[in-house]
């Protein structure tokens, strides 16, 4: 049987523009057939990451491995796809003619291309338009396009830079569903996508990235887990209500402004913690109307780590406020 060796492996990866680290210090591992979001602000070295592992910009020191070898080598750049973040395709081509070109430069056989090209213009939603040249495709039905070549000659390792970034919601699902058959097939998919929603739904493991370096990573059950915000909902807020409660937890946030209503985030360690949140409303004299623990959202987490400012997390409290 063959060794299933990792799809990425990145020791203290660097790179420098100008003396100024843009990717820091970056290890990672990415096994086989695992869908890995990569997560960031604008700048934060996502494009240049996914550049070094495809072999487009060197790297200033570090070490990297993708599918157990160098992006140089052409056996192993055959088995990577790759869909950019702007793309710009040959407006003369037909998009046929646009998967053949890739697919011969991956080495795939006519007859297989043949087979394929129709298959795989289905799965990305282009079915019956294989005929009509690029010039005349939309800015998503070109990203279609993008990720039919990306994915055509049944690549072990796909990057995929913002891969709806120009999809109506319908194309969101599709490629979320692309993306799942992929893994299910053991091929490896590195995503950078702003679409958090997007990424909690398919990503395995995720890593947030600021400035070049890696401030969390790991699944998404561990970096959701832990923590437990509790929506609480009261007519008023007794003297001491609040007291009490930021000794059962973390006081997120608060809001009386709708008169015979107060709404507190309280966000618990553990959901042990519920029963005495629910006594000592009741032991404050406020009638309570709703007690409803929920999970923290991956942009919950994300804005708390991206941006650790009292600011930012008033307006996590407020967004997690305002989605519950
Ligand atoms: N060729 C280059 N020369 C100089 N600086 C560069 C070059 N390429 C990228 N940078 C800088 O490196 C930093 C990281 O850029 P990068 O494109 O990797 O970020 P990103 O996380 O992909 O951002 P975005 O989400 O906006 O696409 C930025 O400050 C950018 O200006």
């Amino acid at each position: 049987m063959l060794k299933r060796v990792n799809a990425i492996e990145t020791q203290e990866l660097r790179k420098e523009y100008r003396g100024r680290a843009v990717v820091d210090s970056l290890t990672l591992t990415v096994p086989p057939g695992e869908v890995f979001g990569f997560l960031g602000p604008n700048g934060a070295g996502k494009s240049t990451t996914v550049k070094m592992l495809l072999g487009l910009v060197h790297p200033t020191g570090g070490r990297l491995q993708v599918l157990g070898g160098s992006p140089h080598d052409p056996a192993v750049r055959a088995r990577l796809g790759f869909l950019p973040e702007q793309f710009r395709f040959q407006t003369w081509m037909t998009a046929e003619e646009f998967l053949r070109f890739h697919g011969r430069l991956a080495g795939l056989k006519a007859a297989d291309l043949n087979a394929r090209i129709p298959r795989i213009l289905e799965t990305v939603g282009l079915g019956g338009r294989g005929s009509e040249t690029l010039g005349g495709y939309s800015k998503g039905m070109l990203q279609r396009a993008g990720l039919a070549g990306a994915i055509l000659a049944r690549p072990q390792l796909v990057f995929l830079d913002e891969p709806t970034s120009a999809l109506d919601p319908i194309g969101r699902v599709e490629v979320r569903e692309i993306i799942e058959q992929l893994r299910g097939e053991g091929t490896a998919v590195f995503l950078n996508s702003h679409l958090l929603s997007e990424v909690e739904q398919v990503c395995d493991r995720v890593a947030f990235v600021k400035q070049g370096r890696v401030l969390q990573q790991g699944s998404m059950r561990e970096l959701m887990g832990g923590v437990l915000p509790l929506d609480v909902r009261v007519d008023h807020l007794p003297p001491g209500l609040l007291d009490t409660l930021s000794r059962l937890g973390e006081l997120r946030h608060t809001d009386t402004n709708t008169p015979g209503r107060a709404d507190v985030e309280l966000w618990l360690d553990h959901e042990d913690a519920i029963p005495a949140v629910a006594s000592a409303v009741h032991a404050s004299g406020a009638r309570l109307y709703a007690l409803t623990p929920r999970r923290p959202d991956l942009e919950t987490l994300f804005l708390d780590l991206i941006e650790d400012t009292p600011d930012s997390r008033a307006r996590t409290a407020r967004q997690g406020a305002a989605r519950a």
